[in-house]
């Protein structure tokens, strides 16, 4: 599902208006239904204090919409306007009047008046700022904020959390509401998805306001939402008449003294997803705990005991994982750049492959076009250098992908991986996951999909999405707290399964 910026937004709602001859406050009568409806269905009639606070643009419109629905419901509601400026728009005063026919009468809080009171039983919408947040909410806006924020009620807003801008990180952390559940108009919004913005994202819903269907289809964007429906067309059915060299051969490069486990979990993974072979190449001492953990796996090693030094194997691999576990002594430094020069074939580097590359930039121009790179968020900063906002990040790492033409996989709650001005934002995955050997999976799990034909840009796009799959299915075994690399691995395969399953209801329907 394509992310939208707000001007996109913004495009969408007067291409709607144009095409169904509608006027503005039909698509906003029509967004605040969608509230109204998923609110009265939850609290059928329920006697609680809704607070709505309505600022004075189409965010506070929704609200105010939202209110009349409310009250001509029999809800019990007290009404806010925050009134942050006399360019109050159409839609909003429109609304306003018909509020007022209704007998609802605002309070209309400004600089000099108190804030309200607001008790933790009580609901509070949110409508204050939508999309058009364009500068710091002012300070006394910021201060009402904090209250409502302090409140500790149930606060639901309305298309974003007031105060948070959509392409930029808050002016002011402070003045953005906490939102505990977010109703958004139909597009995810990429502030939901980064760490700095996401914090103010509890939960988060799309409700459908019909938006011009063509727009949206025609409209490139520069990220992405990756769910179901953007994986299942990337995977690639296994054949009657195969054999285990269809699916390719993969070797994993990694390990050093005290780190051979992160070799087993990443070529126990790379099997697991469906690789045809794997070969480890490792240190000696190694040799004996790797083909114990792992029958399936062909063992080669190097002439050292503890580390890699000459990475010398005497079959052409389909793809190779490089990286984990292999330290950074010098003798390892060399092996891993005269292997980087001699291989042509795109591979995936993770871990220390990626912090010799920080060490050693000039060594960059050797990794193959189209490997996957694959760093956690100290080893990304390493590779392309301090950022000062997560937008920045996302900008230096989509030049840093383009330099070398490679996939870059941010991992972290939201992995995104970028590729060709791109970004592809995962939607699976649990904090669970943070722990060890995780990335040593999803290393294994990228390298096993290109070894059987994944292009590198949807061997990382699916393979983060399964492994946050597999991820979350365990969990519901073991719990965030237990959950274990090894346990990631077990669900792989009902990973796949789950891809494919029917939504019960579909198969209640079909009987
Ligand atoms: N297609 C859709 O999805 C639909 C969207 N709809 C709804 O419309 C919402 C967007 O509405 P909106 O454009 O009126 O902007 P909104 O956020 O209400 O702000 C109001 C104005 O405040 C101003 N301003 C900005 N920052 C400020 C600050 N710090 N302090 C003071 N003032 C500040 C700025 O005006 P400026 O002063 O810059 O001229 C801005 O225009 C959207 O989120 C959704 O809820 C639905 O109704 C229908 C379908
Ligand atoms: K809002």
């Amino acid at each position: 599902m394509k992310i939208f910026s707000a001007d996109q937004i913004y495009q969408a709602d007067k291409s709607t208006i144009k095409k169904e001859g509608i006027t503005s406050d039909e698509l906003m009568e029509r967004a605040a239904t969608q509230l109204f409806d998923w609110m009265h269905s939850r609290l059928r009639g329920t006697q609680v204090t809704v607070q709505l606070f309505c600022g004075i643009g189409n965010n506070g419109g929704d609200g105010l919409v939202l209110a009349r629905k409310l009250n001509e419901h029999g809800y019990s509601i007290k009404v806010h306007v925050v009134n942050y400026s006399d360019k109050r728009s159409d839609d909003f005063l429109l609304n306003l009047e018909r509020l007022k026919d209704g007998k609802v009468w605002p309070n209309f809080i400004n600089e000099e008046s108190d804030l309200p009171d607001i008790s933790p039983n009580d609901i509070v919408v949110d409508a204050i700022f939508g999309i058009g947040l364009n500068r710091s909410p002012d300070e006394w806006v910021g201060n009402l904020i904090n209250h409502i924020n302090a409140s500790q009620a149930f606060t639901l807003s309305v298309d974003v959390p007031s105060g948070l801008p959509l392409d930029r990180v808050p002016w002011e952390p402070s003045f953005v509401v906490r939102a505990s559940y977010v109703l958004t108009f139909q597009l995810p919004k990429l502030v939901f998805f980064l760490p700095q913005t996401g914090v103010y994202v509890n939960q988060w819903e799309m409700l459908d306001i019909g938006l011009d269907r063509d727009y949206l289809n025609r409209t490139q964007t520069h990220f992405e939402l990756i769910g179901r429906p953007e994986v299942l067309p990337l995977y690639r059915p296994r054949l009657k008449f195969s054999h285990k060299g269809t699916y390719g051969h993969s070797l994993i490069v990694g390990g050093s003294y005290g780190k051979i486990g992160a070799v087993q979990l990443a070529c126990n993974s790379c099997l697991t997803v469906g690789s045809g072979l794997v070969t480890a190449f490792l240190p000696k001492c190694g040799y004996d705990a790797m083909q114990t953990a792992v029958p399936e796996v062909m063992v080669l090693t190097g002439s050292r005991d503890r580390n890699i030094s000459g990475i010398e194997v005497p079959f052409e691999p389909t793809v190779v994982g490089i990286g984990i576990g292999i330290g950074q002594d010098d003798d390892t430094v060399s092996a891993f750049g005269a292997f980087l020069k001699r291989m042509g074939t795109p591979m995936v580097i993770d871990a220390d492959g990626l912090n010799i590359l920080s060490h050693k930039p000039d060594m960059l121009k050797d990794v193959p076009e189209m490997s996957v790179l694959t760093p956690h968020p100290k080893e990304l900063e390493r590779l392309i250098g301090k950022w000062s906002s997560d937008f920045e990040k996302l900008e230096k790492a989509k030049t840093f992908a383009a330099k070398y033409n490679v996939v870059i996989v941010i991992k972290g709650a939201h992995t995104i991986t970028i590729y060709n001005g791109k970004g592809y934002v995962n939607t699976t995955g649990n904090p669970g996951m943070a722990t060890a050997g995780s990335g040593d999976v999803l290393m294994g799990m990228i390298t096993g999909l290109m070894a059987q034909g994944y292009s590198s840009v949807d061997a990382a796009i699916f393979g983060v999405y399964l492994h946050g799959l597999a991820g979350d299915l365990g969990v519901s075994t073991t719990g965030y707290e237990a959950l274990r690399a090894s346990t990631i691995i077990d669900h792989i395969g009902k990973a796949y399964a789950e891809l494919f399953r029917q939504p019960e209801m579909e198969q209640n329907e079909n009987g």
